[in-house]
C-alpha cells in the first residue's frame, strides 16, 4: 500500500520552510530537525508522529514561537514567526492548569481584558462545551485527569485562537479516558474548526484523529512521509481502509504491528 501524499485542500495557515534545529549544549551539538518543509491548511487537523526523542516537541515549539530554528523559518498567514502569539495557543498536558484557580478562573484567565459580560458568557460557553458544567467552582485538585485535560482545552479555546498546538495532550491519561478525550476533541474541532497541530507517538491516535499524518524519522527528524487519512468521522477503526492506512504507517516506521 502506498499512502497518498497531498497538499492541504484549504488555504494555508502555517508553513515550515527548510526548518532545521541544532541544539548546542556545553559545546556539544545535537542536530534535531533537518530540512522540514510543511504546509498546514486552515482548519486542518494535522498529527506529527514519530519515535520518542525525534524532535516533534521541538518542531511544535518552533511553530509556537517559543524556539527559533537554526535554519529556515515558520510562517503563519505569510508572516515569519518571531515569538509566541495569542492566535496560536500551546496546550500542555494537564500540568498547564493553574491549581490555585477554579475551573471558571482557569478558563477566564486568558480573557481578563474582555468586558465582564462577554467574559462570563465565554466562560459559560466553554464550560458547557467541554462538559464541566456543575464544576465551575471546583479547583483542579477535585477533577480527574480527563477533566483537567478538558479544562486545559477549554482555557485555550476561550481566547479564540486560530490554531491549537497540542503536545501529547492525552499521554498521561489511562486508555479509556484517552479514547473519550479523542472523541471530545474531534467534537470540539468539528464545532470550532480551529487548525490543530497535534504531537503524538501513538500511531492509532494519529490515524483516528488527523486529516493528515506527518511521519517523522528518528533524530535528526526529517519528514518521511505525509499520509492523508481519507476516512470521514466518526472513523470505523475496524474498516479495511483504516487498517490499511495504519499498517502503512507501521511499515513506514519500520515496525511490524504484531507483538
Ligand atoms: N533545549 C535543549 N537543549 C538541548 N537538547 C535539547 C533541548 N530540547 C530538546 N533537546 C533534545 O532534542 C531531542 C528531541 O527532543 P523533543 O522533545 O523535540 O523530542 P520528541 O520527539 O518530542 O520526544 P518525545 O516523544 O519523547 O516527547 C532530544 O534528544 C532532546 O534531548
Amino acid at each position: 500500500m502506498e499512502p497518498s501524499v497531498t497538499a492541504p485542500a484549504t488555504k494555508s495557515s502555517l508553513q515550515a520552510e527548510n526548518v532545521g534545529m541544532i541544539f548546542d549544549r556545553d559545546g556539544k551539538q545535537t542536530s534535531v530537525l533537518e530540512d522540514i518543509n510543511l504546509e498546514v491548511g486552515q482548519g486542518e487537523f494535522l498529527c506529527l508522529l514519530g519515535p520518542s526523542g525525534c524532535g516533534k516537541s521541538t518542531l511544535l515549539n518552533i511553530m509556537a514561537g517559543f524556539l527559533s530554528p537554526t535554519r529556515g523559518n515558520v510562517k503563519v498567514a505569510g508572516e515569519i514567526v518571531h515569538g509566541p502569539d495569542p492566535r496560536r495557543i500551546f496546550v500542555f498536558q494537564e500540568r498547564g492548569v493553574f491549581p490555585w484557580l477554579t475551573v471558571e478562573g482557569n478558563i477566564g484567565f486568558g480573557i481578563a481584558n474582555l468586558p465582564r459580560k462577554e467574559r462570563e458568557d465565554r466562560i459559560t460557553h466553554y464550560i458547557q462545551m467541554v462538559g464541566l458544567k456543575g464544576f465551575e467552582k471546583s479547583y483542579p485538585s477535585a477533577l480527574s485527569g480527563g477533566m483537567k485535560q478538558r479544562l486545559e482545552v477549554a482555557r485555550a479555546l476561550a481566547v479564540n485562537p486560530d490554531m491549537l498546538l497540542l503536545d501529547e495532550p492525552f499521554g498521561a491519561l489511562d486508555s479509556i479516558t484517552r479514547l473519550t478525550m479523542r472523541k471530545e476533541l474531534l467534537r470540539i474541532w468539528d464545532a470550532e474548526r480551529k487548525t490543530i497541530i497535534f504531537v503524538t507517538h501513538d500511531i492509532d491516535e494519529a490515524v483516528q484523529l488527523a486529516d493528515r499524518v506527518v511521519v517523522m524519522s528518528a533524530r535528526p527528524a526529517t519528514i518521511q512521509q505525509i499520509v492523508t487519512i481519507d476516512i470521514p468521522h466518526p472513523r470505523d477503526i475496524s474498516s479495511p481502509r483504516y487498517l490499511e492506512l495504519r499498517d502503512g504507517i507501521f511499515q513506514q516506521i519500520g515496525l511490524a504491528h504484531h507483538i
